[in-house]
């Protein structure tokens, strides 16, 4: 039986398929069912329709159904490669320079603004002028090359748009190769801006055949229904009333047209799964609390699942929360703000862990018009295993260019003027220098060792892809022996983990609530079991319930899994309950780095006190 999904549930887009289809079988069989040759002459003189020439005759006596059904051929053949030709050339050009942009997209960006300049006719009928033989694939082919332009440059900003996304950000930080995420990212988001492109693209490029036709500048000796309208024309089929030989034609490409624009109205329905009818599923889980974790059955999940670090997660979880002391100084100094009349607290990391990432001496900085901004000056932290490092700070005071240093995602013009970036696999091995890993280590160390849970798991979920295909994309990358089964069964245990209905694998992001996209979020950047995960404020879009349940999911995931967390947001309160460690930004430097306790306790930094002494004037209980 045919799946609902597949039958449009808009009459017009019905009516636009019917009318296309229609066509497309009068072009396949219409020239096998026609009883005469479209160019042999016979006795009988521009005769209207009659029972051995269903659609008349032409001056010199052809037979009209026989043209008409050739024609359809010649001209359906015309706009689908035209359009073929012109989507690939606009697909290449627009989508390739929006994402590499750089030289590659201002070379492209000239080639596609000097087309857009020459209009589209003028510069068709100067090349056909050229071609050495009128065929069907060489007159396509003009066409294409005059036509690909405007949607080249539609599809150029779409990617600029896109690139920028935290769904694209997300896949980058999963180790997805440049070619894979325009291929499985960016461009499932075009769908509906390449499919209609393409409708339109046919309709233009038939139009542009006929008129060429019509003109006498296409093929004389193929039939095509541009070439029926030049001969009806040019022997005055319209003075002599022989409606029969332009009337065809003429109605075809206006009903073809008319199809190809019904269908255009349905192409949303099936590229945005939000737009889909028929569907919708009950949300089956939400609110429904995060369950103890009890893995459901297959061994895969148990084996996916073992932590990497040293120790037992509940060993580190409970080394790192059980400690005290100051550690010595760090190559730490402070801004040269107001700030500078006490010192910044430096104090020992109390987690027992092993360090896992050492950030030591690190400085970034983004050269402007305006002069260079020292987005991270001298920053030296630790992360150990297990340990949850709380980092707070202002906007701008430089949380997110530290933390994308850390898993390598700076973007340009940010640039790494000194310092390193240490990660210790091993326990007691030599450390790897994050900031020198080769791009395929790169792709390697992302997502398998650190992962990334962004702020708003609504856009760094991929909207056009169900949960199943954002958990496929990193495993095909990372796990490539792994089967389909297999990587549905890890999927399917990773949302039980997180306290999701497992069949919520087939639903698409704006199918479930946003605690539960957070989950889901989660759940992914756990599936390689990871030592490291950045969390970039994962709670600030929450209600307050819901933030309470997904830190309690967090917390518990943490005691489970044993991963290290770097945990962003503006909320000390909220760090100071649930990170092992404080780090506190400011302009750049870090001004506050100790034991959670230590810094509420006794905060180094005039900065903290003053954010202490706010959350203490709101009355805050920590
Ligand atoms: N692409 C960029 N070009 C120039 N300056 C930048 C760029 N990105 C960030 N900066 C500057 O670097 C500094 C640190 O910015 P960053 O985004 O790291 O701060 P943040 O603490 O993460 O802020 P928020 O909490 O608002 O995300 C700021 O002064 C910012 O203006």
């Amino acid at each position: 039986m045919m799946s609902r999904r597949l039958i449009p549930a808009s009459g017009k887009v019905r009516a636009g398929l019917i009318i296309v289809a229609f066509f497309l079988l009068l072009a396949a069989f219409g020239p096998m069912v026609a009883q005469h040759s479209p160019t042999a002459s016979g006795p009988h003189l521009l005769q209207p329709p009659s029972a051995e020439h269903w659609m008349g005759t032409t001056q010199l006596g052809q037979d009209v159904f026989a043209q008409f059904a050739h024609g359809a051929r010649i001209s359906l053949a015309v706009g689908l490669i035209a359009a073929v030709v012109a989507k690939i050339i606009s697909i290449l050009v627009g989508v390739i320079g929006g994402y590499f942009r750089g030289l590659t997209d201002e070379a492209l960006y000239i080639l596609t603004a000097v087309f857009l300049v020459i209009p589209a006719m003028p510069l068709l009928i100067v090349l056909t002028g050229y071609l050495p033989s009128r065929g069907v694939e060489s007159v396509a082919v003009v066409i294409a090359i005059t036509s690909w332009a405007g949607s080249a440059r539609v599809l150029r900003a779409q990617t600029l748009s896109l690139r920028r996304r935290d769904f694209v950000e997300a896949a980058r930080a999963t180790g997805e190769s440049r070619w894979r995420i325009i291929t499985s990212e960016i461009m499932p988001n075009e769908l509906p801006l390449i499919a209609s492109g393409f409708l339109f693209s046919v309709i233009a490029a038939i139009l542009a055949e006929a008129g060429l036709s019509f003109l006498g500048l296409g093929s004389l000796t193929t039939t095509s229904w541009g070439s029926m309208l030049y001969f009806a024309q040019s022997s005055q089929a319209f003075l002599f009333g022989a409606w029969w030989w332009f009337v065809p034609p003429g109605l075809a490409i206006a009903l073809i047209g008319a199809g190809l624009a019904l269908i255009n109205f349905g192409v949303d329905e099936y590229a945005n799964p939000r737009l889909r009818t028929g569907k919708k599923r009950r949300d089956r889980s939400k609110g429904r609390r995060a369950q103890a974790l009890t893995v459901a059955g297959s061994g895969l999940a148990a084996a996916e699942t073992v932590p990497a670090g040293s120790g037992s997660a509940e060993e580190v979880a409970g080394a790192s929360t059980s400690a005290g002391g100051r550690i010595g100084e760090s190559a730490l100094t402070d801004s040269g703000d107001d700030l500078d009349t006490a010192p910044a607290a430096i104090r020992h990391n109390p987690v027992a862990g092993e360090p896992v990432i050492e950030v030591r001496d690190l400085n970034v900085e983004y050269p402007t018009e305006h002069g260079v901004v020292h987005a991270v000056q001298d920053v030296s932290v630790t992360l150990h295993r297990g340990e949850i490092l709380g980092l707070a700070g202002e906007s701008g005071s430089g949380k997110s260019t530290l933390t994308n240093t850390i898993t390598r995602l700076l973007r340009s013009p940010a640039r790494v003027t000194g310092g390193s970036v240490l990660y210790h696999r091993h326990a007691g091995r030599e450390p790897i220098d994050v900031l020198t890993l080769s791009a395929p280590a790169l792709r390697a160390f992302r997502w398998a060792e650190i992962s990334v849970v962004f702020q708003s798991a609504m856009n760094a979920l991929n909207p056009v892809l169900t949960v199943y295909a954002q958990f496929d994309d990193v495993l095909r990358v990372h796990r490539p022996r792994m089967s389909a089964r297999e990587r549905m069964a890890l999927a399917r245990t990773m949302l039980e983990k997180v306290g999701i209905d497992p069949d919520r694998v087939r639903s698409y992001p704006h199918e479930l609530s946003g605690g539960m996209k957070q989950r889901v979020a989660i759940a992914i950047a756990l599936v390689l079991d990871p030592d490291i995960i950045i969390m970039d404020e994962p709670t600030t879009a929450l209600d307050l319930l819901v933030q309470r349940e997904v830190l309690d999911q967090i917390m518990s995931l943490r005691d489970e899994f044993g991963f290290a967390i770097i945990f962003t947001t503006h909320d000390l309160a909220l760090l100071l309950e649930i990170a092992d460690s404080v780090a506190v930004m400011r302009s750049g430097r870090l001004v506050e780095y100790g034991p959670a306790l230590d810094v509420y306790r006794a905060p180094g930094h005039p900065y903290t006190r003053m954010l202490l002494q706010s959350l203490a004037d709101l009355g805050a209980k920590l």
